[in-house]
């Protein structure tokens, strides 16, 4: 580990440089999170030059711009396996380090954690980093409320680089824009000094002028908005002087909590990243002299948009909504056409979901595009906004299932189980591109929620003699055994189909929908077979196959229900491939695993 303690200026210096390069070389090869890192060299380098962490505490939101923190903190050796499988994780985790004080991956967590470190250690510093987006969020706002900048020993960095993923949005983006040069405040103020005593009134009225002065000061000014709210402000700081950094945190009045307001800029040091911040921000292997990205191919998401696209021209009742992920939901040129239709709320999925719910009580038809992980954050809305009153809105959850790189705070292997315990939801997982596109043309005219599940990955081509709501597809025929592939499960048995043939006597079943599911089909065909097997790609407890197996078990059909989908765990890092495989849901352990369930053997 770096002993910073010991290094010049200059040495710092050139070990951020260092470190840039390295982030780099890497990144091009493993993929990750670019800009939001090459932006925090610096302020990384300076917290833990002034910082004794962990005994001093310092906190991440989100973490994806935790890269330099980790090679600062005894990782440096292992920067090259981050986000694959066994390797470094994506974000912070204290399982893999002491220096990590808390798990991250979800925005607006780190100021409430920061919180409860401070209140928990008086004697200990805490410094905590937000990005300018998350700030923003609900969780941090309410935190900020309630700290109220009592805690003496927490200081609050907010890493502003004027963006979220893409373009940041909102008012409080819009208060820490609102940076006067002194200038310009120091001329109001004498102008507001000159018009008094004019008319001689600058005694009399000393306080209320003190007041005006204030209130300027709160309009115009982040320092006046954190003031009110209890907080000491410094800023705005140039975030890429390590210097000036450095001896801001040094100083440490102890009086309230202190919030530092650093500019930096995403993507600093590595010019494609700097021009394209938006693609740079989370980006897979790309060419180091381009900066084009590698093996790019077509995924469930851009299908999605080009569809919303089609039913935006065809029906102008239709709105869309995106909690900060208008791009990795692929709503981008959605957006970019129907401005007024397509509503980037930020990071604030809870808003986001009841919005939608009056927009749909209104008559409007709405589509919330959020990915799966995201839509936990609004469980309650999703049940007192949305549900109870069986509002039409349409979510399509995307990263559903297994999802790559991102680990344990990311995966969207939840969504089936939690939505099947709320009642009125409907719940599709299409199994094909060309189903995807009908589901979403049935969405149009539903009369209760809907959610669509989708995998970030790319969608198999598969036409269906039929489409109908609620209904599965039964795509060939056997007699002892059915296997009933749900959502993107039906691509991977798919793939092993010649194989499973040679080996056992299944019909494979495509099944769409989870709610309603296919009951007509299951009274008719189950009785038919000995053993059906039910794949998903959700957790297998709770599940898909837990409410099919329910259901035959509470009628006459004596078939033998065997389950398969995810361990109910937190499942890693790794690449999709790799972690269907470890659950055995893909190629030669899937065509074993079924074997073995279903023959016994
Ligand atoms: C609750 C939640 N919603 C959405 C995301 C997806 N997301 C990750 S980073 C990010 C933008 C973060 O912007 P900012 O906080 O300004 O940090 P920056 O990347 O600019 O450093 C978004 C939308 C998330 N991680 N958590
Ligand atoms: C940190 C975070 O939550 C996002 O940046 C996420 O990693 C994006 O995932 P995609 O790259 O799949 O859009
Ligand atoms: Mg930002």
């Amino acid at each position: 580990m770096e002993d910073l303690k010991k290094m010049s200026l200059k040495e710092l210096e050139d070990l951020c440089g260092d470190i840039r390069s390295e982030i780099i070389e890497v990144v091009c090869k493993n993929g990750g999170h670019l800009g939001p890192n090459l932006g925090v060299v610096e302020l990384s380098t300076a917290l833990h030059y002034v910082y004794n962490s962990p005994v001093d505490k310092i906190v991440w939101d989100v973490g994806h711009q935790s890269y330099v923190h980790k090679m600062l903190t005894g990782r440096r050796d292992r920067f090259h396996t981050i986000r694959k499988r066994g390797g470094l994780g994506p974000f912070t985790d204290p399982n893999e380090s002491i220096h990590d004080q808390f798990i991250s991956g979800h925005a607006g967590s780190a100021l409430s954690v920061s919180a409860g470190l401070a209140a928990a250690n008086p004697d200990k510093n805490v410094a905590v980093v937000i990005g300018d987006a998350s700030f923003a969020n609900g969780t941090t706002l309410e935190a900020l409320n309630d700290i109220n900048g009592k805690l003496k020993n927490l200081t609050i960095i907010i890493n502003d680089n004027e963006m979220s993923i893409g373009e940041n949005v909102g008012a409080i983006s819009g208060i820490l824009n609102k940076v006067i040069n002194s200038s310009f405040y120091l001329k109001l103020r004498k102008d507001l000094r000159y018009v008094l005593s004019r008319y001689n009134l600058t005694k009399p009225i000393v306080k209320p002028t003190e007041r005006v002065e204030q209130s300027l000061r709160s309009i115009v000014t982040p320092g006046g908005f954190f003031n009110i709210l209890g907080y000491d402000y410094i800023g705005p700081i140039d975030g890429h002087n390590l210097e000036k950094l450095i001896k801001i945190l040094e100083e440490n009045s102890k009086e309230r909590t202190r919030v530092i307001h650093i500019k930096t800029k995403k993507g600093m040091g590595y010019d494609p990243a700097e021009a394209d911040p938006e693609s740079f921000h989370g980006i897979g292997p790309f060419d180091k002299n381009t900066g084009e990205t590698i093996g790019k191919s077509q995924i469930y998401s851009d299908v999605f948009g080009a569809k919303m696209e089609e039913i935006f021209a065809a029906d102008e009742k239709t709105v869309a909504l995106s909690s900060g992920m208008i791009k990795g939901t692929g709503l981008k040129n959605v957006w970019k056409k129907y401005p007024e239709r397509v509503h980037d709320t930020g990071m604030t999925e809870g808003h986001t979901v009841t919005f939608a719910a009056a927009l749909a009580k209104e008559g409007l038809k709405p589509y919330v595009a959020i990915y799966s992980t995201f839509l936990q954050r609004a469980y309650s809305h999703l049940i007192h906004d949305v549900a109870i009153l069986k509002l039409p809105v349409r979510f399509i959850l995307d990263r559903a299932g297994v999802v790559a790189d991102d680990g344990k705070t990311h995966q969207g292997i939840f969504d089936i189980a939690y939505l099947l315990t709320i009642p009125d939801i409907d719940i599709a997982a299409p199994t094909s591109k060309e189903e995807f596109s009908k589901i979403l043309d049935m969405s149009l005219d539903i009369k209760k929620p809907l959610a669509v599940r989708i995998p970030k990955d790319t969608p198999l081509d598969y036409e269906f003699p039929a489409y109908e709501y609620g209904k599965w597809n039964k795509v060939s025929d056997g007699s002892r055994y059915m296997i009933i592939a749900c959502g993107a499960m039906f691509a991977e048995i798919m793939k092993i189909k010649d194989k499973l043939d040679e080996k056992i006597d299944a019909a494979i079943v495509s099944a769409a929908w989870i709610r309603p599911f296919d009951k007509e089909f299951i009274n008719r065909e189950f009785p038919k077979y000995e053993k059906v097997l039910i794949l998903e790609d959700g957790i297998e407890k709770s599940g898909f196959g837990t409410e099919i197996l329910e259901y035959v078990n509470d009628s006459d059909i004596d078939t033998k229900i065997i389950r398969k989908g995810i361990r109910q765990m937190f499942l890693p890092h790794g690449k999709r491939s790799e972690l269907l495989n470890d659950e055995n849901l893909t190629g030669e352990s899937l065509l074993e695993d079924i074997l073995t369930k279903v023959l016994g053997k």
